[in-house]
């Protein structure tokens, strides 16, 4: 009965105060009527992925972990938005900022960190901000879109993951760090050199040893003072030198705080049926900063609220990993080598490996891999278990070298005992996993997460989970369709049937009609939804502009300073005299830092300047090389039969008659084209797109290939004998392509996915063929130069005109 339940409320709606809210619900789901009370106007997210939000990884909706439904199914009064201002533990009464009084029989406070700002003269001015949730996220992504140089302060994982992040969106990044070296905190200075060096391969910039002393700037940031007399410019200011419990609410009632809410075993603070769990919680002299301890506290809160059997917690060994593309870094334990304790180090500088494990009495008490990660979750097992390692230390510092039998990744998670914790985030052992597929009917690595929580936090599990999928599940295991995104439940062909079938024609009407959950989409479903409609009803539909990707709506590659590049059109690669005469003016009189050609064997003009980007197309007068869109990029051709001794075609004028049909087209991602003139394949046809190889009496037509970060050769598609037939298969490809693929899908990956078979059955038929043929004319036939049509338009030339100030952020 309702009316016997006690009241239970939690001050804090995020990761800890949910999780603990959620193992309860499961334990006793009818013992407390709950009320959740959250200073954030959202629902309870994963603040972990927040960095991956800013690196282009993830949508803010993708990263919600309890949507506004969750609490109605579960009978929550959620307060969002409204923070508790006042606790008073004898009333056993919580008072919130709208002046509601909430009573309770039992009081969770998980009020999680504050940002710790560097008390700095200046440092209130504007656009100086901190990375902690999702309004600072948005602020830093607004921002890019106006300035240029970031400072971000503080080189430990928050200063380094917001970094990437800002480079991600175009800016300038410089990190100031006290230290001499960067994350000391989890790295030694072996690593953490190696770590650096790769970073600033990526673009960042580092000044170490750097000791802020004030902020510059009027009303708004435009440097940073050192206090050895130097200074930096920025216009914002990142501050990531660590957190401090939030502890206010508890200290004002007169609970003990410490650093943070001093709690023991059992999650108990000083005052009676008043817990704490997560980051605000100071246990055995310790307040984590990381998901994993918050969820193990959490875990025992739950079964103490529910009655359940439990014992104490007893602190936790925690290990990290930067999330960041490209870097590989974990860290765990005493990694900083305590006394009494050896260490064990292992480096290998040609592939930029570091291993380091340290030991004391035996044990395996602290390890630092840089490189090479792969084995981090093994040690972190190990290590946890406080279990002997005597005699086996150089296994554990090598691990197992590659081509030796184990090294296979399958074999090595077969192996793994069933206590071995895959996902660090959430606890989850492979037993778990295991239990979940083989007992649970779990078929995929949504429903693993959706029942354990693994690969539900940082993702970085997610390999071993689908791992350990394949190892399980074998042929049962589901490649489950998810949605576009995390606005619809309908992935892409449910999506184009929709259209076609309601023949919806805008991007409003989609979403409207197929009940999108974000009533303006998110920057993964708009960019797609615009190039399905315009696909599909290329007469009718009119591009929206707002969708498209940057490079798109600018209709040039933005750098990574910033700056823009040109690049016309140059059919097949092949130019004149009096072209490259003109190219060269106009690169001279708009002070062009660097001309370059392409591997696609055009010209790059590079370091342009967003506001000159109209005159100079207007002074070139040429087509846009369009090598920002997905479109047609380039037809890359050798010399052929004109000049060269092997050739048996003419592949130049191939080359230049398939650049001239298909230009202009749009395509779920970017084509690239390449003809040569005979089997020696000069142009490098066999990792195109679509690859035309001559041989003796005709063409040989490959489709799929790939020379980029995943290197895929064709497939051969068939031999044909005439140019005219070359270019009928080529448009039939493009628009069989273009109608069947998802969008940002590369012909590599298509093809692989659908198989060669189904492509070469689609095309087969002559009559197919024509009526591909005649679609991607319709489509091409009203394709117009977008350089052409911004240099003669006033309205959109406006779009490049400078900023008048940069505005606050
Ligand atoms: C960008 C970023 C990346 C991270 N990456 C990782 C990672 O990869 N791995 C990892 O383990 N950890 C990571 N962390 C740390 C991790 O997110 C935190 O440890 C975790 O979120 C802490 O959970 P919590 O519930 O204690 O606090 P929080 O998630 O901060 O939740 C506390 C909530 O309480 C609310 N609150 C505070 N006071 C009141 C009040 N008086 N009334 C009402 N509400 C209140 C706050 O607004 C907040 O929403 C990252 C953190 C950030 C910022
Ligand atoms: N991948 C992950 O696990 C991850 C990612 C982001 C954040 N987090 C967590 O979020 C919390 C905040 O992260 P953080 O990196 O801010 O905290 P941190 O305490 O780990 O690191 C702060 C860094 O700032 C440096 N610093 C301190 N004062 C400075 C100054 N005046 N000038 C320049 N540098 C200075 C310190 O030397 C330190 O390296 C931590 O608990 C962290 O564990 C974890
Ligand atoms: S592919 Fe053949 S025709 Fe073309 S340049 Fe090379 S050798 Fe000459
Ligand atoms: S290790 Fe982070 S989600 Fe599994």
């Amino acid at each position: 009965m309702n009316n016997a339940r006690k009241k239970l409320v939690l001050v804090g709606n995020g990761m800890a105060g949910v999780r603990t809210i959620e193992h309860l619900l499961k334990l006793a789901p009818q013992a407390y009527e709950v009320t959740i009370i959250g200073a954030e106007p959202h629902p309870n997210y994963n603040r972990i992925m927040l960095s991956s939000v800013l690196a282009g990884g993830a949508t803010l909706q993708e990263i919600v972990m309890n949507d506004w439904d969750w609490y109605e199914q579960n009978g929550i009064r959620l307060l969002a938005g409204h923070r508790a201002t006042s606790l008073d533990t004898k009333k056993k009464q919580v008072t919130t900022d709208r002046g509601e009084a909430l009573e309770y029989d039992k009081l969770i406070l998980a009020t999680g960190s504050n940002p710790f700002m560097l008390p700095l003269p200046g440092a209130d001015k504007e656009g100086v901000i901190a990375f902690r949730d999702i309004s600072d996220c948005e602020k830093m992504i607004e921002a890019s879109k106006k300035i240029r140089n970031a400072i971000v302060i503080g080189g430990g994982l928050l200063g380094l993951e917001a970094a990437r992040g800002l480079l991600h969106l175009g800016m300038d990044v410089s990190v100031v760090h006290i230290n001499g070296y960067l994350m000391e905190r989890q790295l030694d200075e072996t690593a953490a050199k190696m770590l650096q060096s790769e970073l600033e391969r990526q673009g960042m910039k580092f000044l170490l040893r750097k000791n802020s002393s004030a902020v510059l700037g009027r009303k708004r940031v435009t440097g940073l003072a050192f206090s050895d007399g130097t200074e930096a410019s920025a216009d914002l200011i990142v501050m990531a030198v660590g957190i401090k419990p939030n502890v206010e609410l508890a200290k004002s009632a007169g609970i003990e705080v410490n650093r943070g809410i001093v709690v023991n075993d059992w999650l108990e603070t000083s005052a009676e049926d008043v817990y704490s769990v997560g980051e605000c919680a100071e246990h055995r002299g310790i307040a984590y900063g990381l998901v994993a301890p918050l969820y193990e506290q959490g875990a025992v809160l739950a079964k103490r609220l529910a009655g359940a059997e439990t014992a104490g917690y007893e602190g936790s060994v925690t290990s990290t990993k930067l999330k960041v593309s490209g870097v590989d870094v974990f860290s765990a334990g005493r990694y900083d080598e305590p006394a009494g304790s050896r260490a064990l180090r292992y480096q290998d500088e040609v592939d930029g490996v570091y291993k380091k494990i340290v030991l004391q009495d035996d044990k395996l008490i602290g390890a630092v891999l840089f490189g090479d990660t792969g084995d981090g979750a093994k040690l972190y097992s190990v290590m946890k278990n406080g279990e002997s390692v005597k005699g086996r230390e150089k296994e554990l510092l090598l691990g197992i070298a590659p081509g030796q039998p184990g090294s296979d990744p399958t074999e090595r998670l077969k192996q793994l005992p069933d206590d071995e914790i895959i996902c660090g985030c959430n606890g989850v052992s492979k037993g778990a996993i295991a239990e979940a597929i083989l007992n649970k009917g779990c078929a995929s690595v949504g429903e693993i997460k959706a029942c354990t929580k693994a690969s539900g936090s940082c993702g970085g599990c997610k390999p071993q989970v689908e791992g350990l999928l394949a190892i399980y599940a074998g042929e049962n295991a589901v490649d489950v369709k998810e949605g576009i995104c995390g606005c619809t439940p309908l992935g892409r062909d449910e999506i184009v049937a929709e259209i076609r079938r309601m023949k919806l024609k805008s991007i409003k009407e989609v979403m409207n009609v197929l009940e999108w959950s974000q009533p303006e989409g998110c920057s993964k479903c708009r960019p797609a939804l615009n190039y399905y409609l315009g696909m599909l009803w290329p007469e009718e539909y009119k591009d929206e502009k707002e969708s498209k990707i940057t490079n798109e709506r600018y209709h040039a590659n933005i750098q990574k300073d910033g700056t823009f590049s040109v690049v016309p059109r140059i059919y097949g690669g092949v130019t004149s005299p009096a072209e490259l005469k003109k190219i060269a003016e106009v690169a001279e009189k708009f002070d062009v830092p660097m001309v370059k050609f392409t591997g696609g064997q055009r010209l790059d003009l590079l370091g342009v300047k967003k506001e000159d980007l109209p005159r100079m197309w207007e002074e070139l007068d040429m087509p846009s090389g369009h090598a920002y869109g997905k479109t047609l990029r380039t037809v890359k051709t050798c010399v052929g039969s004109t000049f060269c001794r092997f050739g048996t075609q003419d592949s130049i004028s191939m080359g230049i008659r398939l650049e001239k049909e298909f230009e202009r087209l749009n395509t779920p991602a970017k084509v690239k084209l390449a003809v040569s003139g005979c089997p020696r394949n000069c142009a490098e046809a066999t990792i195109k797109d679509f690859g035309v190889v001559a041989i003796d009496g005709g063409w040989e037509l490959h489709i799929g290939g790939n020379g980029g970060v995943h290197v895929r050769a064709t497939d051969l598609l068939c031999v044909v004998k005439t140019e005219d037939e070359v270019v009928e298969w080529a448009g039939a490809f493009l628009q069989y392509y273009r109608e069947n693929a998802q969008w940002n899908e590369r012909t590599s990956t298509w093809v692989e996915r659908i198989g060669l078979d189904a492509v070469k059955a689609a095309l087969q038929g002559k009559e197919a063929r024509a009526e591909l043929y005649a679609r991607i004319r319709r489509t091409l036939d009203l394709t117009t130069d977008p350089w052409k049509q911004i240099v003669e338009d006033g309205t959109l030339r406006k779009n490049f005109e400078p900023l008048a100030e940069a505005e606050t952020v």
